[in-house]
């Protein structure tokens, strides 16, 4: 996947830093041939495990596999040398879906709904793939300039086999999904969960599982008691409550899929398009 860098890494004039993450630190970069800027993520070799070069690997396999789409984030190069790897991405928005509900809190309902179609049509897109993301969270969905959705950061992800599960624990608390933390194998519905809490977090402004601790969190998870506390749900329409249900449900065989998300009626005609949402935003 990675090819040598020698030649490469003299295309790309590093800037500032955009951010940091477990494996790596991502900057803006300049492409000298085509004048474009981007997002390069370097991550030094030496503290890399042997897990985490699993994810490193995957993570540039799977969005090449996957792109181009609309709304996963694309990937525009990869290289390598002795002591580094550095992924070259088109370039987003500082601030993840995470800033934006931290900062705004509860966003209204034609906008949560826009921004669920495009987190959809992402993970349907994985899926039909054949490869579940399994870290669907609100600080890794990106925004491009025209503030349109791109699912990032594949790290996690894993390949569907014909009839067959995955197993192993991964994810994060808040959004991790109760078949995981089970320990049982599992499926791509997993990622349907973590959209479902992403949609309840940007309707409340947080969270429907939480706790004190990762252990509390994990507990709550299981318990899959799903709440809407009047104080903030009254005013929330009953088809946004009736997808929650469907998308959270405990039971992976009840949950519906991606693909049948994108068809209930409150995506049908909650939806209004990007540039309608760009007014919205600040
Ligand atoms: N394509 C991009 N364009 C602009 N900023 C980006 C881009 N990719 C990442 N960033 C910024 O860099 C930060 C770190 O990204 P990175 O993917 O390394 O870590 P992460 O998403 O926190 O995931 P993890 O640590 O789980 O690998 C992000 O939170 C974001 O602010």
């Amino acid at each position: 996947m990675y090819r040598e860098a020698a030649v490469k890494k003299e295309e790309y004039q590093v800037l500032e830093e955009l951010g940091r993450g477990r494996f790596g630190t991502v900057f803006r970069c300049f492409h000298r041939t085509s004048n474009k800027f981007y997002a390069a993520k370097l991550i030094e070799k030496r503290r890399l495990l042997n897990e985490d070069r699993r994810c490193i690997e995957m993570e540039a396999k799977a969005m090449s596999f996957l792109s181009p789409h609309p709304n996963i984030l694309q990937i525009m190069d990869a290289f390598e040398d002795a002591d580094s790897c550095s992924i070259v991405l088109e370039l987003c928005q500082p601030h993840t879906l995470l800033d934006r509900i931290a900062a705004q809190g509860p966003l209204t309902e034609p906008h949560a709904a826009s921004l669920l179609k495009q987190l959809l049509e992402a993970v349907a897109h994985c899926h039909a793939q054949g490869l579940a993301h399994r870290d669907i969270k609100p600080e890794n969905i990106l925004f491009d300039e025209g503030n349109k959705l791109k699912l990032s950061d594949f790290g996690s992800a894993e390949w569907l086999g014909e009839g067959s599960s995955m197993s192993g624990v991964v994810g994060t608390p808040y959004y991790v999904a109760p078949e995981v933390i089970m320990g049982r194998e599992y499926d791509e519905k997993v990622d349907v969960w973590s959209s479902g809490v992403i949609l309840y977090a940007m309707l409340a402004g947080f969270p429907p599982f939480y706790g004190e601790s990762a252990p509390e969190i994990f507990e709550s998870v299981l318990r899959a008691n799903l709440r809407f506390p009047s104080l903030i749900f009254s005013s929330v329409s009953a088809p946004a409550k009736d997808l929650l249900r469907k998308m959270i449900s405990r039971d992976p065989s009840n949950r519906i899929s991606a693909h049948q998300a994108l068809r209930h009626p409150w995506i049908l005609t909650g939806a209004l398009t990007t540039a309608t949402i760009s007014n919205f935003l600040t």
